[in-house]
């Protein structure tokens, strides 16, 4: 029986829309859509003071790196180091201090290529030719060069246009800019647009279900079998969310609370896959979300290949990258001699002068790139195909690599941090899919829309008939797959686990009773942890023998500020940013206090969710304490501290809480601490705000160790 059917051709072209729309909002917000080819030398600085370019560049060298790039090293200029002097004492000369991180996507460009031309021809060179210079990765930073990857499709597949691009800039003087990856987005409407065409005949019967078309399989034990689980340190409920995903015949979803190990579950169930001889594509939202997986499968020795840019990945990941692999496996022998030859002609264009000449080695590269590409994608398909385990995040996952490819399952890592229409890039290539994640925290960042409704996850757990009505209608792109999917089809899709690992049982019993039905369970090992147990020596205090303190500001000397100036990008997103200049000066003494018990500035972390309160925080205790850690609770997200101090910032007559009304973000605010958790806010405006809220006031009021600062005391 069918339960609500969304069209799937109406959610993607709805989903096209909405893509479209956050992808202008971000571009406009960007620095960088102002910064095409031509910009002026005063801008340039700009740009690179604001961490957003790097000038005063010369090309030093070109070698053929990983799949068949180009990597170019880009010294500074001699002409400008030597009238700057500041070259190194040994001569060497330094680049200036830039913002361009490895993994960045940068175009390098002339100088002179715009600058005072203005109009039509502003990217055009005194030829007339097209000149928007040369886009690729950073692949390494140092003192005194920066390494840059061309080639955007990698294997040898730059274009005849890409190469001469990069010929261009010999000898010219050069500066690099940071660009909008729209990567991430080109493959979102690539995916939508296929589901836009498909008819029904191509749809799956995962795709169904998906959309409502029919309800899910009941899983098949019986088909399983008996499992022998490798890890003997997996829980119960752990143990049960990996018999559920393996007895699923289509969609299953492993709901995470904050520390019950999602993913030490999800390594037993790609090994348990692997061992059912099962195919396995894994994928996460972030580069750091796979690599994650990838660190902790490799010592299990299941052949595992990870897709992505090598400059993105970790150093620890690397000899499992897809593109290491093509050069180090013996399949990789099959093309290491073209590249070779391919290095040779290339390096001959610059010593010929005639353009005939050149002209002649172009179409010889074209014929051996030719020949490079054929060669490397049998490679590549061959490596990927005998590989039971591929990862990649959700955008790797539309690369040519996998094109073609088909899985057995996919299994999402951190599923309700990703867009939906992200998942579907990995989802049309398997007929069942495992999504691990909270839909009880944070969904991914919009910035179209804005994430102020007062109740977030009112609906979440509940089959929601208004579901699909609401996609319709385009609402939201936040709403995440992992909870459209939990309203669609009820809980009886998802297993929870429910032993936490984390916090001291004080702090995890309020997010446990109003969000996660009581059912969290907080393991023996964490339970009764306090700061002065740490392995090392921490005075025992109030503060430090105590897991939930609450600073309450109530009766109206400690109020909140407006913020109107811009205090950073994200402020476009938050809206007017607040921040309450007392109670940081109640959060600062707390911290202090901390500090002086002998607790290190290392172990704690000050988070609040205003921007406004985060700069004011920012610049009372960045400088004293260097390794303490201060940031946006949104920020904040999937990490984890001994102490944590939450800035709650509202206090106002008129009893408004903004974005404090989210009560994802006030999850995640209240769940990062182990041992010590204090909260410093104003339960008089804070407890009206909302049920929820009127709930947490009060239990902190029965439960925490309950302290009014006096506003006298601090100035
Ligand atoms: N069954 C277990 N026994 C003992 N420790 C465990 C178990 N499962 C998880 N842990 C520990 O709990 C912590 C969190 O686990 P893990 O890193 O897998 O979680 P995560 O899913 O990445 O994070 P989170 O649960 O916060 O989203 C780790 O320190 C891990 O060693």
């Amino acid at each position: 029986m069918a339960i609500n059917p969304i069209s799937i051709a109406h959610f993607a072209e709805t989903q096209l829309q909405l893509l479209l729309r956050e992808h202008e909002a971000e571009v406009s917000s960007s620095t960088l859509a102002s910064t095409a080819a031509s910009v002026s030398p005063s801008t340039r600085r700009k740009l690179q003071a604001t961490g957003y370019a790097l000038t005063g560049l010369v090309l030093s060298q070109c070698r053929t790196g990983m799949g068949g790039r180009v990597v170019g090293e880009f010294v500074p200029d001699p002409a400008i180091v030597s009238k700057r002097e500041d070259g190194a004492a040994d001569g060497q000369p330094r680049l200036g201090s830039h913002g361009i991180r490895v993994g960045d996507v940068v175009r390098v460009n002339d100088v002179s290529a715009g600058g005072k031309r203005v109009g039509k021809d502003k990217d055009m060179d005194k030829d007339g030719k097209d000149n928007k210079g040369a886009e690729g990765v950073v692949t390494r930073t140092g003192d005194r060069a920066i390494w840059i990857a061309f080639g955007s499709r990698g294997g040898g597949g730059r274009s005849k246009e890409e190469d001469e691009a990069i010929e261009e800039l010999w000898g010219k003087k050069l500066w690099a800019v940071k660009l909008a990856n729209d990567v991430t987005y080109r493959r979102m409407r690539q995916t939508m647009e296929k589901m836009v065409k498909m008819t029904e005949a191509d749809h799956t019967h995962f795709m169904r279900v998906a959309f409502g078309h029919m309800t899910p399989l009941q899983p098949d034990h019986d088909a399983t079998g008996p499992i022998e689980f490798m890890d003997p340190t997996l829980n119960d409920s752990q143990k049960d969310a990996i018999r559920f995903a393996l007895a699923s015949k289509d969609i299953s979803l492993i709901h995470g609370p904050p520390g019950t190990g999602k993913t030490h579950t999800l390594i037993e169930l790609i090994m348990q896959f692997v061992q059912q001889k099962k195919r396995v594509l894994v994928c996460g939202p972030s580069n750091v979300s796979v690599d994650n997986i990838v660190e902790r499968l490799a010592p299990k020795k299941v052949p595992v290949v990870r897709i992505g840019h090598p400059a993105r990945l970790l150093p620890s990941v690397l000899e499992h990258s897809l593109e290491v692999l093509t050069q180090t496996s013996d399949a990789g022998n099959i093309v290491k001699d073209v590249r070779k030859e391919i290095d040779t002609k290339q390096a001959s264009i610059r010593k010929t002068k005639s353009g005939r000449e050149r002209r002649a080695i172009y179409d010889d590269l074209k014929q051996l790139r030719k020949e490079f590409r054929e060669r490397e994608s049998k490679c590549v398909d061959n490596l990927v195909r005998e590989s039971s385990v591929v990862l990649a995040t959700l955008h790797g996952a539309g690369g040519h690599q996998l094109k073609n490819q088909r899985f057995d399952v996919v299994i999402i890592d951190e599923a309700s941090q990703a867009l939906e229409a992200q998942c579907w890039i990995s989802l049309l290539s398997a007929d069942k899919v495992v999504l691990a994640g909270d839909h009880l925290q944070l969904p991914p960042t919009v910035k179209s829309t804005n994430l102020k409704s007062k109740d977030g996850n009112e609906k979440a757990d509940k089959p929601n008939e208004t579901a699909d009505k609401e996609i319709l209608k385009g609402v939201s792109l936040e709403r995440t797959l992992f909870d459209r999917l939990l309203s669609l089809h009820g809980p009886s899709i998802k297993s929870m686990l429910t032993t936490q690992y984390r916090m001291h049982e004080q702090i995890m019993r309020f997010p446990s009773d109003e969000l996660y039905e009581s059912k969290l369970m907080a393991a023996e090992s964490v339970k009764a942890r306090l700061l002065v147990d740490l392995p090392y020596e921490v005075d025992g205090t109030d503060d430090t023998q105590e897991p939930l303190v609450f600073w309450d500001t109530q009766g109206g000397d400690f109020p909140e500020q407006a913020d109107d100036k811009e205090i950073g990008n994200k402020e476009a997103l938050l809206g007017e940013s607040k921040s309450n200049e007392m109670e940081a000066m109640v959060v600062a003494r707390h911290v202090e206090k901390l500090i002086d018990t002998g607790l290190k500035p290392e172990d704690i972390a000050v988070i609040t969710p205003y921007n406004g309160q985060l700069a004011l925080l920012s610049q009372m205790l960045r400088e004293k304490y260097p390794g303490l850690e201060l940031g946006s609770v949104d920020g904040f997200q999937g990490r984890e501290k001994e102490a944590v101090v939450v800035s709650l910032v509202r206090s106002n007559a008129e009893h408004e809480v903004g974005f404090l009304g989210e009560k994802r973000r006030l999850n995640v605010a209240m769940t990062r601490p182990k041992r010590h958790l204090c909260i410093c806010g104003d339960s008089e405006t804070i407890s009206r705000g909302s049920s929820f809220l009127k709930h947490w006031m009060d239990y902190l009021e029965e439960n925490a160790d309950l302290r009014y600062p006096d506003a006298g005391d601090l100035l």
